[in-house]
């Protein structure tokens, strides 16, 4: 029987791990997506290309898969914060290893890391707001190991004064439950085709979020233009109309001239797409 259960468990970790490398793949390719890396192209970006986000998304399974096994049936204490930390800076490792020193994904292995775990504890039939509540809680809890720096997101969070990355998931993912998976299944149930539906989903994202990565890269004014364009873009009706399409080209055009890249929010999407599949059966992925 105990045999049996690990061998459960095992496949559980398997699947949870290959639903969050598929996330980033499809979050990679969805096109066209304003500033980002997409099937088109680089977006704002000289240094990222598709194939490398792709080669970084490939390098975390493991990552994934060993966060799902450790996670497994698990209570959030600090002994799984600090293994979970752990892990998710070895993950970050291998990800610079596989773009040789670019940093990809390090927001989302931050993100789906906690959702992979939060999944893995909780077992089998959790919703998706139990598994963001459940993340929430690791999240909140201190990791001793934790190296101090001084990063990019922390700059901006201080400078601008506006939650970030650790906020985001700390408060139980509020643009993924409250903005993008909403607005997933509504933009679905209208009509509009999966990709105009993951779309929307960012672009709901995008109308809140405080990105680091934008901010970074393109201060208050390049924030105030992501929050504004992509507000346009759903209120002209979403991607699945002409208008709501002519409003996400003008987006593209001016986070490019801006050279802002929302980052922050693709990882989002990324989690949101996690999230909407993995309280499902596998037949509703696409
Ligand atoms: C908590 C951490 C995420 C660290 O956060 P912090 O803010 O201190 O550090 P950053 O290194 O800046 O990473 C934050 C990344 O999170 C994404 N992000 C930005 N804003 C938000 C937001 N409001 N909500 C959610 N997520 C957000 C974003 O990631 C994406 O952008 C990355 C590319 O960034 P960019 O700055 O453009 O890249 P660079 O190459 O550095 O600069 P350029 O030259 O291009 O300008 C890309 O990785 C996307 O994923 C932010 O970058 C976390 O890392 C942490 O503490 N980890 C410790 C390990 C742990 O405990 N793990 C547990 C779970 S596994
Ligand atoms: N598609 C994308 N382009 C640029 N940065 C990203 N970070 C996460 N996804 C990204």
């Amino acid at each position: 029987m105990k045999q049996l259960s690990q061998t459960h468990a095992e496949v559980q970790a398997e699947r949870l791990a290959t639903l969050a490398r598929d996330c980033l793949i499809d979050e990679a390719r969805l096109s066209p997506k304003p500033g980002l890396v997409d099937s088109r192209g680089n977006g704002a970006h000289h240094d990222l290309s598709l194939a490398l986000m792709e080669r970084s998304a490939h390098s975390l399974t493991p990552t994934f898969l060993q966060l799902a096994q450790q996670s497994w049936q698990r209570p959030a204490n600090i002994a799984l914060r600090e293994t979970v930390g752990r892990l998710g800076r070895e993950g970050e490792q291998q990800m610079m290893k596989a773009t040789e020193g670019v940093n990809t994904h390090r927001g989302a292995i931050w993100a789906l890391g906690l959702l992979v775990s939060a999944a893995a504890m909780l077992g089998e039939s959790a919703s998706a707001q139990q598994i963001a509540d459940t993340a929430a809680r690791l999240a909140r809890l201190p990791d001793s190991a934790a190296p101090k720096v001084f990063s990019k997101g922390l700059k901006a969070t201080h400078r601008y004064q506006v939650p970030g990355a650790r906020e985001e998931a700390q408060q139980a993912f509020p643009h993924v439950m409250t903005l993008a998976l909403p607005q997933l299944l509504r933009s679905r149930a209208n009509g509009a085709c999966e990709s105009e539906a993951r779309l929307d989903a960012l672009m709901a994202v995008m109308t809140s979020l405080s990105d680091t990565c934008v901010l970074s890269r393109a201060g208050m004014t390049g924030l105030n233009a992501m929050q504004n364009g992509a507000r346009a873009v759903l209120t002209a009706g979403g991607c699945a109309q002409q208008a709501g399409r002519e409003a996400l080209a003008r987006l593209d055009a001016q986070m490019l001239a801006l050279n802002a890249s929302p980052g922050g929010a693709a990882d989002l999407l990324a989690a949101t797409l996690f999230l909407d599949r993995v309280s499902q059966p596998a037949s509703c992925s696409i």
